[in-house]
């Protein structure tokens, strides 16, 4: 059966899962709307996928979608996860970020749970989420998560109050807890709190944010260790020209997660 998918989010990450999934993915998914704050950014998106476009998550949630995907936001997907899983939806989320909030964090497993429903944490601009379960149950795990991007894909950060970043030097902007990462980078550093939460180091990890104005890429290197095993993930991807701080493979991830889901043989 086709199961509907509904979007949270029309931005740089939205247009590329979007398109992929029609193109790629269309005997097992539909995609039936996609909201936006602003009707005519969804519309834009839906003109061409024969959707809903709204700005309001009643109207997307009256589509009765099987799984909603959301690319749009830390806050967007604290004040809406609750009310998808309790809609009945399966939730895949983006901004992972959310979920280094403890009391968000327990609030949506204790209502997935209570409604039998998931919640998919996707890849998005890493890999290896299952690799770093592994560690997790194997306990004592040391997680460092780097993180480098060019002035462009940084600015803007909170942690930044503004300030330019320099042109002509590499400079390591950031040293602390996953927690003070994505506060201060919420768009940047998902990635870490992703990683964080599947090796079970959400207070241990620590993250390391680097400017480097000659980066063509956004470039993350997680290193693990524990007794038994080390493993270094380095993954880099081209900013969306869009949107310079995500990762176009980030909507990529989602596509092969839900590819992953319809198939008889999954991959884990
Ligand atoms: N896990 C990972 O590896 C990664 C996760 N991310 C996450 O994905 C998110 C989306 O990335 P990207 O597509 O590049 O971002 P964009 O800024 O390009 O797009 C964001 C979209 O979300 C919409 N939006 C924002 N807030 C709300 C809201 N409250 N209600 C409804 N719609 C809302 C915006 O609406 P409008 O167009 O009307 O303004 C916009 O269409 C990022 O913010 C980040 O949190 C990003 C990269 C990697
Ligand atoms: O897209 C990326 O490279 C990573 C990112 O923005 C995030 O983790 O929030």
């Amino acid at each position: 059966m086709v199961k509907k998918i509904a979007v949270i989010g029309a931005g740089a990450l939205s247009r590329i899962f979007c398109t992929q999934t029609q193109k790629l993915l269309s005997d097992d998914y539909r995609i039936v709307a996609v909201m936006a704050r602003h009707f005519e950014h969804a519309e834009r998106l839906t003109k061409d996928l024969n959707a809903k476009a709204c700005t309001d998550l009643t109207e997307l949630l009256a589509e009765k979608p099987d799984i909603v995907v959301e690319f749009a936001g830390r806050e967007a997907i604290k004040d809406y996860a609750i009310d998808v899983l309790k809609n009945g939806s399966d939730l895949v989320i983006a901004s992972i970020g959310a979920l280094a909030d403890d009391d968000f964090r327990h609030r949506l497993t204790d209502t997935a749970r209570g409604m039998n429903r998931k919640v998919y944490l996707p890849n998005g601009a890493i890999g290896a989420l299952d690799l770093m379960q592994t560690f997790a149950l194997m306990g004592d795990a040391e997680v460092t998560i780097g993180n480098t991007k060019a002035p462009r894909s940084l600015e803007g950060a909170p942690y930044l109050q503004g300030q330019s970043l320099p042109t002509d030097k590499k400079t390591v902007i950031f040293e602390g807890s996953v927690e003070d990462a994505i506060n201060g980078f919420p768009k940047n550093v998902n990635v870490a709190v992703a990683a964080a939460l599947a090796s079970d180091t959400l207070r241990e990890a620590t993250v390391r944010i680097t400017s480097d104005p000659l980066s063509s890429e956004n470039i993350h290197r997680i290193v693990l260790k524990n007794k038994l095993m080390r493993a270094e993930v380095t993954i880099a991807g081209k900013p969306d020209p869009a949107n310079p701080r995500s990762s176009t493979s980030t909507a990529w991830s989602v596509v092969a997660l839900l590819k992953n889901l319809a198939s008889p043989v999954s991959f884990y």
